[in-house]
This record gives C-alpha cells, sequence and structure tokens, in this order.
C-alpha cells in the first residue's frame, strides 16, 4: 500500500508504532504526565521544548483507488512512546467475545454503494480496543465537557465514558468540566465517578451544563496542561468539533501526550459522514406528539389548521422524519427546499386546495425555512449568538401570521389556526432506548481509541460502523436534506405537497447531488445502528 501525507511526499503506515501485537511491552514511564512527552522532530526527548507540527491531513492511498482518511496518532509527533497490554484482555465480561480487538488494519468504507468498476474511495479507521494502549489507568487524567445546545442523550453518554473508563480500563480519575468550553477556565471541576453518574441517563439536558460562545485556545489548553488532564472528550455538535480542532492543533504544537476525542451532538442531525447523530431519533419520536396535538385541534374544528415548529437552523432532518412518521402532515417546510406564499404552485393555493379536499391540514416547518421571506418583509438585522451563529426569526409564529392574514384578507375562505412550538421541549427530553444504546457504544469507541493513543477526532458510526473520523473532514461542511434525493421524493408523496420547484432548480440540484452522494439521506434509513463489538 502506498501511503502519504497529503501532498506531502511523508510515507506512513497504516498501523500505529506499538498496535502492532509483537510489540514489546516497553516499561513505564516514571511521571507520564502530559509535559513528559515532548520531543523535538528528530525524536529527541527534549524536556519542555515545544514541537511544531504540519497540520496535514494523514491520507493514505492504497490500490484500485482505496483512501483512508487517517486520525492522528500520538506517535506522529512524540517517537518512542511505552505501550501496555490492553487491560480487557483479563476483563472476565470480554474475555468470552472470541475476537473482542480491532484489527489494526480494519477500515469502514464511506461509500457502500458501487459500481463493478467503482474505484474504492473514502475510508476511516474502524473504531474499537486495540491489543495495545498508550495509558496505565493510575496515569489517565481524563476531563468531559458539553457544549452548545441541548440534545436528548448528553447525560447518557458522560455516563458511559465515565464507566466506560472506570470498567474496561480501570480509571478512577474523571473531571466534568461545566458550563462548556469556558469551564476551563473556572476554578471547580466536578469529580465524576460510576457511582455519580449512575441515574443521570434518565435525565434530560447536561449534567455539566453548556453554553455557547467563550473558547480561547491558549487558557484552555493552558487549563489542561495545569490539572494534569491527558484524556479531553468534548461532546458537541459542528461548531464544537470546529473547536475541538483548534485544541488538538495547539496540544499537538505543545507536543503533548493529552488525546482529544469529539464525540457529534447535534439535534439538527447537520454533521457530515456520520449516519446520524444521537438523540435524533429520541426527537423525532418527541415530535410526533406536537403533530398529534395539532392533528387532533386541526380536525376538530371546521378548515382546522395546526402549525408545528421543530428545531433545524440549517437542516430539516426533524421536520422531514417527524413528518414521514407521522403521516398526518399535509406540508412539511425545510431550510434545504425554498418555497412561495403566493400564487400558482403557491403555498396559500395548497393549504385551499386542501381544506376544501380534506376540511383540515397540519404543516411542520423547521425553524430554518424560508428565513429569507420574514426578513424581507420585517427587514430585520442579522444578530448572531455567542458562538456566532446567525439568530433566527420565528418562521411559525411569521408564516402563521401569513396564513391568517392572506385568508381573512384575500380569500372568502374562514380558518381556524393553531401555532404549537415545541422545540425545547423536544431538546429537553431525555433519550429513548435506542439513543441510549447508540450513546454507549458512542462512549465506549471514543474511550477505546483516546486509550490506543488516537486523537484529533470525531467518533460516530459510518455506514453502521462505528470509526475515528479526522476533524478535518468532520468540519468541511454540513450534512443536509437532498431535495432530489429519494427520501424528499417519499416525503412529496406522502404529504401530496408541491414540491415548490421549477425545472431549473432540479436540474442544477442534481449537480449537488452527485457531490453529495455519499452524504445523501438515503443512507440514514437504509443503514442500521450496528450493535456488533466495535
Ligand atoms: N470555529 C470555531 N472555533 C473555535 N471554537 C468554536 C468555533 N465555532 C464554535 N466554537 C465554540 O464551540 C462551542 C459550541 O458552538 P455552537 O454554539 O455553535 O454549538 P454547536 O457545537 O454547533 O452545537 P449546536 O449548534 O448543535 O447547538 C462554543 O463554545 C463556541 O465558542
Ligand atoms: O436557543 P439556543 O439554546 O441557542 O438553541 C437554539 C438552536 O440550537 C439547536 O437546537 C442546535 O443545538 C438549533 O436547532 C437551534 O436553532
Ligand atoms: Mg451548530
Amino acid at each position: 500500500m502506498d501511503s502519504v501525507y497529503s501532498s506531502s511526499s511523508a510515507i506512513m503506515s497504516l498501523k500505529p508504532p506499538g498496535s502492532d501485537s509483537n510489540s514489546v511491552v516497553t516499561p513505564r514511564s516514571g511521571g507520564s504526565r502530559n509535559s513528559f512527552t515532548s520531543f523535538s522532530g528528530s525524536g529527541h526527548k527534549v524536556g519542555s521544548p515545544r514541537v511544531v507540527m504540519e497540520n496535514k491531513p494523514k491520507i493514505v492511498v492504497g490500490d484500485n483507488g482505496y483512501v483512508l482518511e487517517d486520525v492522528p496518532h500520538f506517535s506522529d509527533y512524540i517517537p518512542n512512546l511505552p505501550t501496555y497490554t490492553n487491560p480487557l484482555q483479563d476483563n472476565h465480561a470480554y474475555s468470552v467475545v472470541k475476537q473482542y480487538f480491532v484489527n489494526v488494519d480494519d477500515t469502514v468504507a464511506q461509500n457502500i454503494v458501487v459500481h463493478k468498476n467503482s474505484p474504492r474511495g473514502i475510508h476511516f479507521r474502524r473504531a474499537g480496543p486495540r491489543q495495545r494502549v498508550y495509558f496505565e489507568a493510575e496515569d489517565v487524567h481524563a476531563c468531559i465537557v458539553t457544549c452548545g445546545g441541548l440534545c436528548p442523550g448528553l447525560n447518557t453518554v458522560i455516563r458511559e465514558i465515565v464507566c466506560g473508563l472506570h470498567h474496561m480500563y480501570g480509571v478512577k480519575k474523571v473531571s466534568g468540566i461545566t458550563g462548556g468550553y469556558k469551564g476551563f477556565y473556572s476554578r471547580n471541576t466536578i469529580p465524576l465517578t460510576p457511582k455519580s453518574v449512575n441515574d443521570i441517563h434518565k435525565r434530560g439536558g447536561t449534567i455539566l451544563g453548556t453554553s455557547r460562545g467563550g473558547h480561547d485556545k491558549s487558557k484552555i489548553v493552558d487549563s489542561i496542561q495545569d490539572r494534569g488532564i491527558n484524556q479531553v472528550y468534548i461532546i458537541g455538535g459542528d461548531g464544537t468539533q470546529k473547536g475541538a480542532s483548534v485544541i488538538y492543533e495547539e496540544i499537538k504544537r505543545r507536543g503533548l501526550k493529552v488525546v482529544v476525542a469529539g464525540i457529534p451532538k447535534t439535534i439538527d442531525n447537520d454533521i457530515p459522514v456520520i449516519d446520524k447523530s444521537f438523540g435524533f431519533d429520541s426527537a423525532v419520536e418527541e415530535a410526533q406528539r406536537a403533530i398529534n396535538a395539532a392533528h387532533v385541534e386541526s380536525e376538530s374544528i371546521e378548515n382546522g389548521i395546526g402549525v408545528v415548529k421543530v428545531m433545524g437552523r440549517n437542516s430539516g432532518f426533524i421536520a422531514m422524519y417527524a413528518t414521514l412518521a407521522s403521516r398526518d402532515v399535509d406540508c412539511c417546510l425545510i431550510p434545504e427546499s425554498p418555497f412561495y406564499l403566493e400564487g400558482p404552485g403557491g403555498l396559500f393555493e395548497y393549504i385551499e386546495k386542501r381544506l376544501k379536499e380534506n376540511g383540515h391540514m397540519v404543516i411542520v416547518i423547521a425553524e430554518g425555512a424560508g428565513q429569507e421571506l420574514p426578513s424581507e418583509s420585517i427587514n430585520s438585522m442579522a444578530k448572531q449568538d455567542a458562538s456566532g451563529n446567525k439568530l433566527l426569526q420565528d418562521v411559525g409564529l411569521w408564516i402563521s401570521q401569513q396564513i391568517k392574514d392572506h385568508f381573512s384578507k384575500r380569500s372568502k375562505m374562514a380558518i381556524n389556526l393553531k401555532y404549537i412550538d415545541p422545540t425545547y421541549m423536544i431538546r429537553a427530553i431525555p433519550s429513548n432506548g435506542s439513543d441510549n444504546v447508540y450513546c454507549t457504544l458512542l462512549a465506549q469507541s471514543a474511550v477505546h481509541g483516546a486509550m490506543a493513543g488516537y486523537t484529533g477526532f470525531t467518533v460516530g458510526p459510518v455506514n453502521g460502523r462505528h470509526s475515528y473520523i479526522p476533524f478535518h473532514t468532520i468540519n468541511e461542511k454540513q450534512h443536509k436534506v437532498v431535495i432530489t434525493d429519494r427520501m424528499w421524493a417519499r416525503l412529496l408523496s406522502s404529504t401530496n405537497q408541491p414540491s415548490f420547484l421549477r425545472t431549473k432548480d432540479v436540474i442544477e440540484d442534481k449537480g449537488d447531488e452527485e457531490i453529495q452522494e455519499h452524504c445523501s439521506d438515503d443512507n440514514l434509513v437504509n443503514k442500521e445502528i450496528s450493535y456488533t463489538s466495535n
């Protein structure tokens, strides 16, 4: 297999040094806190000097178009590190498993729909326990932080990182960083033990608290160093993963033996590459309650219209899946599918037609849908939250008002509209059973990767197999509903709503679809999260 670091000529092996089962157990270093591992580029131990590394993606290419988008490993920038036998091999629970350790050469294909002559395409390193680890239990000081908005399952991930570290690897020292990234510079942390986190998965929210903004790279890494932390688990959405990547780069620049592991969290399901994000299923389920209420209200009254707003800033996955799941929805509006109100093919015409046919209707709207419409009329200034995310207009309220105005002023039809905004109620629930299992796998995969010396990665299922995905890949783009894909067509055929598309849009979008083929939302339904032993 040929191996390259992107355009550079450096040759790299698929196996990280020390992960080879034939390698000899190297002696324990005395103080293996994060400062012991500063090395010069030439491999000499030099005490404290800083190591400046090139930030190039780690790409390995092989035969027939095989590409591995690999994740960083300590051994990339710290030579001659000691490795240890994985304590799992003596764990009674896992000793029954035939082949528990993941082969170091195992990778996971991003694209599983192929033709006879297709190139093998992009792969990611398979997640799971390795035979050799880069930490001894008593030397680990892990920390966990949650950032960004709430999402069902945050507490489950926290619980399972703590329990995974403790029960699988014997790690006792885990600190909770409170209130998101800015918690790194506050004085107190919360000690986390299997006992203290035992019941937290039954609660919504995050026991650690969360926040937006306040990411200061140098202060965060100083705090990590000062506290002697050597494994950092960062749970959060797209912004958080970008912040994690910046922290990882700074840690590498300082030559520290500190893992940065990202666990993707987003109720919007807007993180690319992974099959879906945790909490998404729980959110879709909870949205059913609001849609049911809207349906009951609307069908109980003449010309009743129920409008339900769900979350989804730039990606309309919750709206799309909640609509498909419910079957009571007559129109679903998402950010990816621009719509218009007036004239032939517009929303008002469709509402009138639907009410005449059926006497009532339900509209589900994602919060980011049609944002340009209220902005045009209200002419508001774009405002941002503390993280720099654009603050949205309440499109649910706006569209409800537009529909009311239209039917009272320009149509002879008297309507009864009820607007339901369950957005924060959906986000604040505890995760359901299947999300709990998914959260467990994510947490355990992150722990295995960290113990094995991988860093700078986000963990997640790719085609059902948990994988380590480099930050740069995760941070490249956002996962969005592709409106020229089959899944959106299924929705259109289920609701019978207009597509609001003109032929020109379809042609332009088909070009996009080819580019985004691998992250099509078809993947989301056709792939199950695999609960196999990775
Ligand atoms: N480009 C960036 N570089 C460094 N830090 C960032 C960056 N973008 C966001 N962050 C930090 O990440 C944290 C979370 O970001 P944000 O509020 O955008 O939420 P998120 O992680 O995207 O989650 P969600 O949008 O699902 O609620 C914030 O503390 C923010 O300062
Ligand atoms: O009001 P907050 O907490 O800033 O969060 C709102 C945003 O967070 C999200 O739930 C993402 O976490 C978006 O869907 C929503 O726009
Ligand atoms: Mg975000």
